[in-house]
């Protein structure tokens, strides 16, 4: 299968799901991600979910981490395909951009290269860490901007996916939270964090 028909066929399982689906397997995926990491004083990167397509509901997530670390939400440039992130605060206003991503329209905005840790949206995801978005390469650009001891952590509903065939710019991630639990993939780690 090409990346394209195993996107297509990864959008058509997730566009099944009932919202009851989508809210309980995010729950599990949250549940499992802090018993595995709360941090402490981390800069965390986190996408926030386009509900229309039953992506991963991350928001209990960003609210519990936001406690001990800061976090920063990213705000699209759909003509570069590209990111920057604003710093959640109690006063953060969002608003829906054109694809129904809620994005900060207020806050500080952040260097990547502090940014420790990022929580990546996925369609599919291999064993190796290889993963398939939307393919406008928004995730490919940001992570390869940075640092090199970045943590990269996938949050997917789905089951690891056979091999992907990764392409050139493919940076893979080091973990993957999953309803079932967390897959330590075959990349390697950065130094573990403190
Ligand atoms: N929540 C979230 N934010 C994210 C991403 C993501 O995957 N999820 N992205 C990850 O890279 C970037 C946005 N990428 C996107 C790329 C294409 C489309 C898009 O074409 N949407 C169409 C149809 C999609 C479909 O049917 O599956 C649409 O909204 O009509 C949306 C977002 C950055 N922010
Ligand atoms: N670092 C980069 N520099 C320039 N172009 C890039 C870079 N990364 C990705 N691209 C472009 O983006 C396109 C989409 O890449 P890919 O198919 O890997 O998307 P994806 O990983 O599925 O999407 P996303 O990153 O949005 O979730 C690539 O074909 C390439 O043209």
């Amino acid at each position: 299968m090409t990346r394209e028909e195993i996107r297509n066929q990864y959008r058509a399982l997730r566009k099944d799901f009932t919202s009851e689906q989508c809210i309980y397997y995010s729950q599990q995926i949250t549940n499992n991600f802090l018993r595995n990491w709360m941090f402490n004083h981390k800069l965390i990167h986190c996408f926030l979910p386009i509900h229309r397509l039953r992506e991963v509901d991350t928001i209990p997530l960003v609210k519990r981490l936001r406690r001990n670390n800061r976090v920063c939400i990213p705000v699209s440039n759909f003509d570069k395909n590209n990111m920057t992130h604003k710093i959640l605060d109690d006063h953060t206003q969002f608003q829906d951009n054109a694809y129904g991503i809620p994005e900060p329209v207020t806050g500080e905005d952040v260097d990547v290269k502090k940014i420790q840790v990022v929580i990546v949206p996925l369609l599919a995801v291999d064993q190796h860490g290889n993963r398939l978005g939307y393919g406008k390469g928004f995730y490919d650009r940001f992570l390869a901007e940075c640092a090199p001891e970045t943590l990269f952590i996938g949050l997917t509903m789905f089951d690891i996916h056979d091999d992907l065939e990764p392409n050139e710019y493919d940076i893979p991630l080091h973990y993957v939270v999953t309803p079932k639990g967390i897959l330590k993939t075959t990349a390697n780690q950065p130094v573990p964090l403190r």
